[in-house]
């Protein structure tokens, strides 16, 4: 372990981890898909699958996160006998030269958040539907830190960001820490004079798509993953994402929201209260996600929802 692991706040030294944690997690998904094996199982729908590279992700980094972090709460997407199983590969961050966190920046506020007080919410693979029709990069891993029912730190790493651009570096990796720092790409403003707003591709409904009509759009992107869309608002590619459904869980929404903040960007449910993430909590957003990009105006778009929308979505 370097000197800094000892003298940078512990929420830096989580974040930074999980860099390394999450960019070996992305290697052993294209492993898989390059094996070409993917061990697809329904879990509560056909809407809902897993692969062995959901599964194989998690044990990798439930396992590394562990060992570095055994005091804190680590909760993953993929059920419980894949968080109890420590078999996976274990991963030291401290080999890896991505995890260097002298440069990840804690706000005051956070500096003294003790080890046992975290939760940390792991997503092994963002966009499970789409890496099972090819559209690799709507894929991500996503690992969010919470500390006192808030999304405070974050990482998102997407495995194939530039995998049709041979000869250019495959994968990036996003972080950051709300009042403190965010890297690993440049934050953009979307532009001004439109309403790009993002939604989902696979899991749709009227109640969906009325939330989506209802602010207004100027184009839709219909694409995959939490992750993936809350990078179209950090890189200007898109103004607000709307997902008036109860399809999303606590691990989809803590490191998106985590960076977003960090960037100056918005996170809550669809009526605009915050998403709590204690260890206690329920995993559905029960209640939908609206995000807007640094520079907008949240509560507008807050204002458009219907109220038969927001009735829809009961907590
Ligand atoms: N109805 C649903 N069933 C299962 N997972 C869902 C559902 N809706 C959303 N999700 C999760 O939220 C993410 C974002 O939703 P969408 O891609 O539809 O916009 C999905 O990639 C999926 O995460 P995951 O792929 O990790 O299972
Ligand atoms: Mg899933
Ligand atoms: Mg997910
Ligand atoms: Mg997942």
């Amino acid at each position: 372990m370097s000197v800094a692991a000892h003298t940078t706040p512990l929420l830096s030294r989580v974040v930074g981890y999980s860099v390394a944690i999450a960019n070996n997690a992305g290697r052993i998904i294209r492993d898989i898909m390059k094996r070409g094996e993917l061990g697809i199982v329904e879990k509560e729908s056909a809407r809902d699958l897993q692969t062995e590279a959901d599964r194989a992700a998690q044990r990798s980094i439930i396992t590394s996160l562990q060992k570095c972090f055994p005091k804190s709460t680590i909760i993953g997407e993929e059920g419980e006998d894949e968080v109890k199983d420590l078999s996976g590969q274990v991963f030291d961050p401290s080999s890896d030269s991505s995890s260097s966190i002298s440069s990840i920046a804690c706000p005051p506020q956070l500096t003294t958040v003790a080890e046992e007080e975290l939760v940390i919410w792991v997503d092994p693979l963002d966009g499970t539907a789409e890496y099972t029709q090819g559209l690799l990069d709507h894929v991500t891993v996503l690992i969010g830190i919470a500390s006192g029912g808030k999304a405070v730190g974050g990482v998102i790493h997407q495995p194939y960001y530039n995998y049709q651009n041979p000869g250019a570096e495959l994968g990036r990796t996003i972080w950051g820490i709300v009042g403190g720092s965010v890297g690993g790409m440049p934050i953009v403003a979307p532009p001004e004079g439109k309403v790009i707003v993002t939604t989902t591709r696979s899991h749709s409904s009227s109640t969906v798509n009325d939330a989506v009509a209802a602010v207004s759009p100027t184009e839709v992107l219909r694409v995959g993953g939490a992750g993936h869309k809350v990078m179209l608002l950090l890189e200007g590619k898109a103004h607000v994402y709307v997902f008036a459904s109860p399809g999303c869980k606590k691990w989809d929404t803590c490191a998106p929201q985590a960076i977003l903040e960090a960037a100056g960007g918005i996170l809550t449910d669809i009526k605009g209260d915050p998403i709590p993430y204690h260890a206690t909590v329920a995993h559905r957003n029960s209640t939908g996600v609206l995000a807007s990009a640094a520079g907008q105006d949240h509560q507008a778009f807050l204002a458009k929802i219907p109220q038969h929308v927001k009735d829809n979505l009961k907590a």
